[in-house]
């Protein structure tokens, strides 16, 4: 199966849509993307191969997904713990932190000594919003997601990609390639370097905009809200 990819302007622009003339609202775009994360990591990790996951979450909306995912994975039986440095101070970050908070799930600040303890990672630092070089205090966490021997599930691009081109050639986060990624409503162009297992989430688009937008959407089965779209040779 061939799935068309967006950029990261028109993934902007989608989302920016759907929440104005769409009638969603962010709360319910990043509930949807987190169950789906949170689907995809237990396709990943069954609870017989190991429930500790560590959720490590950026600034933007990608760490939103990463705290909704954490939730639901609470909810299925798995011990998340969140390591969330950079802190929105919106009243949506707010209450996914409380609502996390409530159930006693641990926040971290020392990622590394949290790997010790760790059977599968959440990369929700960065999405299609991410340019530049990695600033801080997200150099050593990149430099640690590339490194660590520990499976990896990246949120809608491995934390460092650029969108369009892919994989660093220097610095942190250089030879990061995780073995998972989950792309929300479409692929990124990045895609093409991926190698791993590649799942699509965030079942809300509906067929006018997805033929607007120039996008596919993949068969979801059932109740299912991710599907996995194998990446081969390069191509989806
Ligand atoms: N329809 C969908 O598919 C839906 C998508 N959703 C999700 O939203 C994601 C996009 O979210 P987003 O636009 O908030 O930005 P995101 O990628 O989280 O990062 C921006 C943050 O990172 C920071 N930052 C940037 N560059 C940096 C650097 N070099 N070094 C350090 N920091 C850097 C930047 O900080 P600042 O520039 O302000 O300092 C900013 O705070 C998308 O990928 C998907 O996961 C769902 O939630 C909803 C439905
Ligand atoms: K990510």
């Amino acid at each position: 199966m061939a799935l068309r990819t967006i950029s990261a302007k028109s993934a902007a622009a989608l989302d920016q849509e759907l929440m104005s003339t769409g009638g969603f609202s962010i709360d319910q775009l990043m509930e949807l993307a987190g169950l789906s994360v949170s689907q995809a990591l237990f396709r990943l990790q069954p609870l017989s191969k190991g429930k500790r996951i560590l959720v490590a979450c950026g600034p933007g909306n990608n760490g939103g997904d990463g705290l909704v995912a954490a939730r639901h994975l609470y909810y299925y039986g798995y011990q998340p713990t969140v390591y969330y440095p950079k802190q929105s101070k919106s009243e949506l970050y707010q209450r996914l932190k409380k609502q996390l908070e409530d159930l006693q799930v641990p926040f971290t600040e020392d990622f590394t000594s949290a790997l010790q303890n760790t059977d599968h990672i959440i990369d929700a630092i960065f999405g299609f919003s991410f340019s530049g070089e990695v600033r801080e205090p997200f150099p050593k966490v990149i430099e640690a997601l590339a490194s660590t021997k520990i499976p990896v599930l990246a949120v809608d691009a491995p934390s460092s990609w650029d969108i369009e081109d892919g994989p660093r050639e220097d610095g942190p986060g250089k030879g990061f390639m995780p073995p998972a990624l989950i792309s929300l409503t479409a692929p990124k162009p990045l895609v093409k370097c991926f190698k791993g297992t590649h799942f699509i989430g965030g079942r809300f688009l509906s067929p006018s905009v997805a033929e607007k937008y120039g996008l596919d959407i993949p068969k979801y089965e059932g109740l299912d809200q991710v599907v996995e779209v194998p990446v081969e040779n390069g191509k989806l």
